[in-house]
């Protein structure tokens, strides 16, 4: 699902408009009503009450439109006017005298107000400010926000919170509505996926208002949600007339003394992602223990017993993953070097091989094109620099992506992969996957999926969404706190089948 920026949602509204040959008023009641539908099909005419806190603009237009439908169902309702502004929309103003049609004054509050009773047994509509947000609330309405955040009440946003820009970090942290429900218009915000402002957000969903859907398809944007409708159609299935090698010869290479257990991690999940083969490539001091714990992959050691001072594979590997606790020894470096200049093939880089790369960025040079980096933020930092918020984090990725020809891997609650000017931000994973050797996990499930034949890209955006998904599903039979790495990897099977898992209703449909 695509991720427009608040210019292209304005840019599908005047479209629609125009096509659908309407005016903006019916736009602005399709939005009410569905806002409406919403809270009508929960409360069910319960008397609970229902305040409204409406801005002037076309958000606070919303807050009006959804004020009068709620009336008109003899529901509790008090309604106020956040007056922070006498430049008024023509929409807010339409509505504000349906309302006063009805009888109904709105309070209008301004700097000299008293703040009004909150319960927290009351509900609150946020229609303060939708995405026209473009500079720090007056101090007044930060203060009616923390009001409202103080007050306990369930709180509904429309759109979007109030006071978080759809575009860049909040000015003032306390001056935004926090942990509401968050009913959003078509389609949903960049702000909501991202560490920084992702926080405010208790929950979100999307209100279809009927925008044109030949405009929604043809707007190119720099950011696509991934969810199953995304992910599926790049699965590869399995052949039946096919053998081992043509699922292709993975290598993981890594390790030091000590930190065998991330190869392990790595190549187990490579292996039960579907590689053919899978060999790592280890310090001696790994023999025994990866012989053991996984059978099915193969070892190679270098000459050294605690880390690896040079990596030879005697055969041509279909995909390769380095770099999981590897270490920083001079000669592991070199032989990291040295592996590099000699691989062709794009590869999966993460852990101590991207710290590697941090130190000596004149290797990057020699990184494969369309290799995949997979750092977490403090090793991305080291990338790329340090950033102000994580919009500007997003700006430097896609400006090394397109540098270095490679993809990065941004983990994160929301994991997002970056291609030079685009992100795909990942919508499975929970809390429990902040765990020890996740990411060797991911690593290995990215090498996995590449040995079979998936394109770089489509691997780290399957392979990130597989992860999540297989850590979903390990904490549900769990509970976050004992999600482990190793957790992760047994239920990569059950995370496939959760994938390909036919709908219910389309079952049906076809019996
Ligand atoms: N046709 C449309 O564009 C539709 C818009 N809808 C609603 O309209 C919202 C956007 O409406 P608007 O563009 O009117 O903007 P908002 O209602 O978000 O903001 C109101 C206006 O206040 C001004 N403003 C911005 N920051 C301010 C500040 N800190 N202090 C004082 N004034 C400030 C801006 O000029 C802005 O236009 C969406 O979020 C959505 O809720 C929906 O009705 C659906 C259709
Ligand atoms: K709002």
């Amino acid at each position: 699902m695509k991720i427009f920026s608040a210019p292209q949602i304005y840019q599908a509204d005047k479209s629609t408009i125009e096509k659908q040959q309407i005016s903006s008023d019916i736009l602005m009641e399709r939005a009410a009503t569905q806002l409406f539908e919403w809270i009508h099909s929960r409360l069910r005419g319960t008397q609970v009450k229902i305040q409204l806190f409406c801005g002037i603009g076309n958000n606070g237009g919303d807050g009006m439109a959804l004020a009068r439908l709620l009336l008109e169902h003899d529901y509790s309702i008090k309604v106020y006017v956040v007056n922070y502004s006498e430049k008024r929309s023509e929409d807010f103003l339409l509505n504000l005298e349906r309302l006063k049609e009805r009888k109904l004054w709105p309070d209008f509050l301004t700097k000299e107000s008293e703040l009004p009773e909150i319960s927290p047994d009351d509900i609150v509509v946020d229609a303060i400010f939708g995405i026209g947000l473009n500079r720090p609330p007056d101090a007044w309405v930060g203060r009616l926000i923390q009001h409202i955040n103080a007050s306990r009440a369930f709180v509904l946003a429309v759109d979007i919170p109030s006071g978080l820009p759809s575009n860049g970090a909040p000015w003032n942290p306390s001056h935004v509505i926090q942990g509401s429900y968050v009913l959003s218009f078509q389609v949903p915000k960049l702000v909501f996926f991202l560490p920084g402002t992702g926080v405010y957000i208790n929950q979100w969903e999307l209100l279809d208002i009927g925008l044109d859907t030949e405009v929604l398809q043809k707007t190119e944007t720099d950011f696509e949600l991934i969810g199953r409708p995304e992910v599926l159609p790049m699965y590869r299935p399995r052949l039946k007339f096919s053998h081992k090698g043509t699922y292709g010869h993975s290598v993981i290479i890594g390790g030091s003394y000590g930190k065998i257990g991330a190869v392990q991690l790595a190549s187990n999940a490579c292996l039960t992602v579907g590689s053919g083969l899978v060999t790592a490539f280890v310090p001696k001091c790994g023999y025994d223990a990866l012989q053991t714990a996984v059978p099915e992959v193969m070892v190679l050691t270098g000459s050294r017993d605690k880390s690896i001072s040079g990596i030879e594979i005697p055969f041509e590997p279909t995909a390769v993953g380095i770099g999981m606790g590897i270490g920083m020894d001079d000669d592991t470096v070199a032989a990291f070097s040295a592996f590099l200049k000699e691989m062709k093939k794009p590869m999966v880089i993460d852990a101590d091989g991207l710290n590697i790369l941090a130190k000596y960025p004149e290797m990057l040079e020699d990184v494969p094109e369309f290799s995949i980096l997979t750092p977490h933020p403090k090793e991305l930092e080291r990338l790329v620099g340090k950033w102000k918020d994580d919009f500007e984090k997003l700006e430097k990725t896609k400006a090394f992506s397109t540098k270095h020809n490679a993809i990065v891997v941004i983990k994160g609650a929301h994991t997002i992969t970056v291609y030079k000017g685009k992100g795909y931000v990942n919508t499975t994973g929970n809390p429990g996957m902040a765990t020890a050797g996740s990411g060797d996990v991911l690593t290995g499930t990215i090498t996995g999926l590449m040995s079979q034949g998936y394109l770089p890209l489509q691997a780290a955006i399957f392979g990130v969404y597989l992860h999540g998904l297989a850590g979903d599903v390990c904490a549900s039979k769990n509970g976050y706190e004992a999600v482990k790495a190793s957790g992760i990897v047994e239920h990569i099977g059950s995370a496939y089948m959760e994938l390909l898992r036919q709908p219910e209703a389309e079952k049906s449909d076809n019996t």
